[in-house]
């Protein structure tokens, strides 16, 4: 990883019309070459705005972005050229196979991956000659991730990239994003799944209602705003727990089969309250770590659930209200424009 920024952003806001509130409000950050960056956040704090005003897809209201040292906005083509996108929902070419397809999609860039290349990066080898409308659903995404890294980007933008997809399907798309990385690639995504932050990314930046909360590693967020752990153990009934006492809030006993008590508490010195719990032979210890849905929690007083935000309380259906967003938005270029110029494309 270098220190050298490929993305800025500094006090940048977006305010759509007929909207109470700004959809994106005074976000700033930093983000070096190398990195995997995840913005989380629930539905509606600004996640998707604030990746569309990183490729050039919407003009902030105010504020700058600077993506590869450009304006994405006035200088949207060569933003094309060197940034992949993959939306949240793409439309491709269902008739075509997993290799017709991405032998398309590369013939569209001057020094693109062959096919081969991109379907070994995928791990599709079994499915290259698959119809896209066979694929699992899992597939299916990777094959967007696919066609987004054709083009060899020096920044992939991903929106919710596993959303809906299972665990094992979730794993292999990781994989494919950090195989890019080691590669020298740079990742941006947006997700609403603390566990594809906490595992993915090198820095998460925490999103609510437009707001940028916190940008740092897990680790730091972690210790810095939810660095209590939740314990639970079963301790003999006639146990003195004065010290576990000591240690814990919100401190709960019950009874637990024959002779003995299941203690659950929270703690901040989990390393003591583990000492304690040996001193009286605890049994059956469990130990949970708020992770970043407790973050979230310390940072926003609210868990982590779809929720409105209040810039959507005036006009709901935001695709009507869409005439600004350019049209050709899609898998790392501009799919419109070469609807028909592939084998197996059609209507
Ligand atoms: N084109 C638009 N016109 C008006 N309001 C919009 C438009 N696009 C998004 N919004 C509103 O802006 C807010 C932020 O939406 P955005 O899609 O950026 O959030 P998000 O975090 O990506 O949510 P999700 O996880 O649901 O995709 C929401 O209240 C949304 O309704």
């Amino acid at each position: 990883m270098t220190d050298q920024p490929i993305l800025g952003l500094e006090e940048v806001s977006k305010q759509y019309p007929d909207r109470n509130a700004p959809a994106v409000d005074g976000v700033s950050l930093e983000i070096s070459r190398g990195e995997i960056i995840s913005l989380l956040g629930p539905n509606g704090a600004g996640k998707t705005t604030t990746l569309e005003m990183i490729v050039g897809l919407r003009r902030p209201t105010s504020g700058t972005v600077s993506t590869l040292g450009l304006n994405p906005f006035s200088e949207r083509d060569e933003i094309r050229r060197r940034v992949a996108v993959q939306p949240q929902h793409a439309t491709v070419f269902d008739r075509q196979t997993v290799r017709e397809l991405l032998r398309c999609w590369a013939s569209f860039y001057p020094d693109a991956h062959t096919e081969d290349h991109v379907i070994g990066q995928l791990g599709l080898q079994d499915s290259a000659e698959v119809k896209i409308a066979k694929l699992s659903g899992g597939q299916r995404q990777r094959v967007l991730v696919g066609l987004a890294l054709v083009s060899k980007p020096e920044l992939l933008v991903l929106d919710e990239p596993t959303t809906g997809l299972d665990p094992n399907a979730r794993q292999d798309l990781w994989g494919t994003i950090q195989q890019y990385r080691a590669e020298g690639g740079t990742v941006l995504l947006s997700t609403h799944l603390m566990e594809e932050a906490e595992e993915l990314s090198d820095r998460v930046a925490i999103m609510h209602q437009g707001k940028l909360e916190a940008f740092d590693t897990t680790e730091y967020l972690i210790t810095e705003f939810a660095p209590a752990v939740e314990i639970s153990a079963t301790v003999p009934a006639e146990a003195e727990h004065a010290e576990v006492t000591r240690l814990a809030t919100d401190l709960v006993t019950e009874p637990h089969g024959s002779g003995g008590n299941r203690i659950s508490f929270r703690t901040q010195s989990s390393d003591a309250a583990l000492r304690a719990l040996t001193d009286i032979r605890a049994r059956q210890i469990h130990i949970r770590e708020a992770g970043l849905a407790g973050v979230f929690r310390t940072l926003t007083g609210r868990d982590m659930a779809p929720q409105e935000n209040p810039a959507a309380a005036v006009a709901p259906d935001k695709d009507s209200n869409d005439r600004e967003r350019l049209e050709h938005c899609n898998v790392g270029h501009d799919q419109r424009a070469h609807p028909t110029a592939c084998p197996g494309a059609g209507p």
